[in-house]
């Protein structure tokens, strides 16, 4: 069964929108930040870490982003270029916005918090202008992320790339990516979150971001084919539904369900799960295969980013995600 149809002929299999930022984290795990000496310089910012861990997935693929005039931005373009990603629509701002910072504080496997900072960040200040339709135009697939919804200019450069995205064909997913501190208000979230999804073929998000998108209240798994419906009279043709360390469950809109398990990890920290899993499964979609196969690669593709000390750095290659599973499998039937 074929849920999305990709213009084979076109020169990038991948494009994405948003944020680009630089990711601090700590050295000295399994302490507090204030204990906290030492920080390793990734790239990160989840459509980036998306970008990259596609780009090492084998795909070809472009960025549209703004980032600061300084060498923080000229670091992130760089290693953008080093791993394979066309930066020609990468702009650099001239307002003296600066590079938003996460540092992130490791306490435990599963306490880990990000102390962002993000005051006058240049990827939010990507102009609809500034967004290349050409570009657009030569994608099979486009990805937006939620943060950049958040402030404008940068909400109209995502309504832009939508519209080019939607008159040549590209099919769009949508990484809901909700990051509490960049908005102003659940409503004010939960207007625009909509109106992009609406438009969107793929939307991926855990329980809790459906839940700020629909304003429901509580978090239950039950409500995740109410969820799925709502979208189906969109334009979804796939709704996936992440639950962590409990799996994903992917509804089609031919009414068929998809579940997959994750891998048993040594959690190094928690970030970066959900970005190597979208770059996981959208990778196993452009590769035509099924939506279960898809999500068992993007689940151990997770599995390998969060054993690891980086989202960006460590996104794994395809032949790394494939002997990870065979592996799994072995160790399973002993
Ligand atoms: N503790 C874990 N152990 C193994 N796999 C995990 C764990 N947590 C997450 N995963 C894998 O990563 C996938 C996505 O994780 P999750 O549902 O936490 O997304 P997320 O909240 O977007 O992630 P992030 O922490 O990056 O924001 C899960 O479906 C699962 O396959
Ligand atoms: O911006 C953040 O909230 C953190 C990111 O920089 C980090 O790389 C991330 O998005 C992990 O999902």
């Amino acid at each position: 069964m074929t849920y999305l149809s990709f213009h084979a002929d076109k020169p990038l299999d991948f494009v994405a929108i948003g944020r680009l930022c630089v990711d601090l984290n700590a050295n000295e795990i399994n302490r507090p930040m204030e204990e906290t000496v030492t920080f390793t310089k990734y790239v990160g910012g989840s459509p980036a870490n998306i970008t990259i861990g596609m780009s090492r997935l084998g795909k070809r693929c472009a960025f549209v982003g703004k980032v600061s005039d300084d060498q923080m931005g000229r670091f992130i373009v760089q290693y953008l270029e080093r791993n394979g990603i066309s930066t020609s629509n990468v702009v650099t701002d001239r307002t003296g916005a600066v590079t938003g910072l996460a540092f992130t504080e490791i306490k435990s496997p599963t306490d880990c918090s990000i102390l962002m900072y993000r005051d006058h960040a240049a990827d939010l200040n990507l102009q609809p202008g500034e967004v290349r339709e050409e570009l657009i135009a030569q994608a099979k697939m486009l990805l937006i992320s939620g943060t950049a919804l958040a402030k404008s200019p940068s909400r109209e450069a995502v309504f832009q790339a939508l519209h080019y995205a939607k008159k040549y064909g590209v099919v769009i997913a949508f990484d809901i990516d909700y990051r509490p501190y960049t908005w102003t208000s659940a409503e004010e979230t939960a207007v625009y979150y909509n109106l992009a999804a609406e438009k969107c073929d793929v939307i991926i998000g855990t329980r809790e971001e459906f839940d700020i998108m629909e304003r429901f209240e509580d978090n239950q798994a039950h409500l995740d084919r109410i969820t799925a419906d709502k979208w189906f009279d969109h334009s979804a043709q796939i709704v996936i539904i992440k639950h962590g360390k409990e799996g994903s469950i992917a509804y089609a809109r031919d009414g068929s369900e998809h579940r997959a398990r994750s891998f048993p990890a040594n959690v190094v920290k928690t970030f970066g799960a959900g970005d190597a899993y979208a770059a996981g499964f959208l990778y196993g979609m452009l590769q035509g295969w099924t939506i279960g196969k898809s999500m068992e690669h993007g689940s151990a593709a997770a599995c390998i980013v969060i054993s690891s000390h980086s989202c960006s750095d460590a996104m794994p290659t395809a032949e790394q995600v494939q002997r990870f599973i065979e592996q799994s499998k072995r160790e399973e039937v002993k």
